[in-house]
């Protein structure tokens, strides 16, 4: 298990803040699992007396005095003040103190004055203090209402707001131990995606099948539940997310799909959709070459993996899995895996374009569409060249037939270089399983056509950060 991995531009940034010489506020948000707590305690290793206090669901006398207790600490004298948010609070700041308030929504839901106390204090108590307060907390929503949304009292007072999200695949393949190849390591991202908890509750020593089986299948593997219950830490009435969530995990993922499988009617499907956006569930994707808010051919996908993992193989399968036992994973993980997989594969050959291509200024990658043309990687770059390229995660080569269909697609595709001139198209193919002989030839004859494998993918994201 890796000791702390990643998170440098956000330990950066809080560390900034614990030793600027004025009062501070950071806001960290992200769901459950991503590394949070992770997050501060490491940003806190040379800050030894800083108050940590992790609020826990009891009333708000026992949070106040718990927080006197962790506070006690490094701070002695918090003991003989009136016990009072306000005044507690206020002593610490005088003391410049680094105070953390972990599980913040605990402590609203309790008091919900607390969010206007830090207001009042950063407006008109903190000059001279150098103080830093770091608010963290899962639930997106009551983050949100307290200190994020433009009506929330702590609004425009903060310095620093972390949105925590998923580690990259470099940073989550550190949980493993180096045995994987580079496909395996795709499998595992695509299965176990980049939240820090999934990926310690991967079994060391055990194949991808042992894995599926005994931590997501089984119903008392460590992640048999867990997108359920971390869903309904957030949503009061989960069930037509849930049915949203299934619906694009089993592949309608345009609005008129989205409305037709779940029954949801189309014009109240855009609230379900924000909201499951601004949970950071779901995104929405749009052609490389199209603005969001103006497409009309957006597309909509579950972020992490492991939710749409779960999603996909687990949620509503009732005692399927445990009848069949052992056999679960042949019966119906296998047959299917590749295919699911290839779509991370594409948004890893996305990642990787601009270490693969070097030469161009890439100023956008993603992936286009329309009608029935589509392209799995597409970079845009500063000059006239546009690249385009190919995915495929099957068991077998890439053919002839995947280049031609890959040219005529990037025939549709209308894009021009900024200063006007005439294009100039680069062709890529990425493929698990090698290529026939046709495509390789093609490749040794023509300058405009790349072939990748797995593990170039793999290695390009890893010197990514080197
Ligand atoms: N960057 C990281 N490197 C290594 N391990 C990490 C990292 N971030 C988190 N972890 C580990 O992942 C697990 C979950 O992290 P943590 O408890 O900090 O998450 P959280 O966002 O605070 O979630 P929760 O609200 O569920 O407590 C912990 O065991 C932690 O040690």
């Amino acid at each position: 298990m890796p000791e702390f991995v990643d998170r440098t531009e956000e330990l950066a940034r809080l560390r900034e803040l614990y030793d600027s010489d004025d009062a501070e506020l950071a806001v960290i948000f992200g769901r459950r699992r991503l590394g949070k707590t992770a997050l501060v305690r490491e940003s806190l290793q040379e800050y030894d007396d800083a108050v940590v206090y992790q609020a826990k669901q009891k009333t708000s006398e026992l949070q106040l005095q718990q927080f006197i207790d962790a506070a006690a600490e490094s701070h002695p004298g918090v003991t003989r003040i009136r016990e009072d948010w306000d005044e507690i609070l206020g002593y610490l700041a005088e003391q410049d103190a680094i105070i953390v308030l972990d599980e913040f929504p605990y402590l609203v839901a309790q008091d919900e004055s607390l969010p206007s106390v830090l207001q009042a204090m950063f407006d008109h108590e903190l000059d001279g203090s150098a103080a830093t307060f770091v608010l963290v907390g899962s639930s997106i929503s009551m983050m949100e209402d307290a200190a994020l949304l433009g009506n929330s009292p702590l609004y425009g007072r903060s310095s620093v707001k972390l949105d925590i999200r998923q580690l990259p695949f470099d940073a989550a393949m550190e949980f493993f131990d180096d045995e994987y190849t580079a496909e395996e390591q795709v499998l595992m991202w695509g299965v176990f995606g980049g939240v820090p908890y999934y990926l310690e509750e991967v079994l060391p020593d055990a194949t991808l099948a042992e894995n599926i089986l005994q931590t997501i299948l089984s119903r008392h593997g460590t992640l048999h539940n867990e997108p359920d219950y971390v869903l309904r830490m957030e949503l009061t009435e989960p069930t037509r997310y849930f049915s949203i969530l299934e619906a694009i995990a089993g592949g309608s993922v345009s609005r008129n799909e989205i409305a037709g499988t779940t029954g949801i009617d189309y014009n109240q499907l855009s609230k379900y959709l924000n909201r499951l956006s601004r949970l950071r569930l779901v995104d929405q994707h749009v052609p490389i070459t199209e603005q969001k808010e103006r497409s009309k051919r957006s597309r909509y996908r579950i972020r992490d993996p492991f939710f749409r993992f779960w999603f996909h193989f687990v949620y509503g399968t009732g005692e399927e899995y445990d009848e069949l036992g052992d056999d679960a994973y042949d019966a119906l993980i296998e047959p299917e895996l590749a295919d699911f997989v290839s779509r991370s594969f594409e948004d890893l050959c996305c990642s990787a374009l601009r270490t693969l291509y070097p030469d161009y200024t890439i100023t956008n990658t993603g992936q286009w569409w329309y009608g029935e043309h589509e392209i799995d990687v597409v970079g845009l770059t500063a000059g006239e060249t546009l690249i385009v390229g190919e995915c495929k995660f099957q068991q077998a080569p890439l053919g002839y037939d995947a280049l031609s269909n890959l040219q005529d697609h990037a025939d549709e595709l209308r894009w021009s270089p900024q200063d006007g001139g005439d294009r100039v198209v680069e062709y890529a193919l990425f493929s698990r399983s090698g290529f026939n002989p046709s495509v390789e030839e093609a490749a040794a004859q023509r300058d405009d056509l790349r072939l990748f494998t797995v593990s170039d993918v793999v290695q390009a994201l890893s010197a990514d950060r080197s």
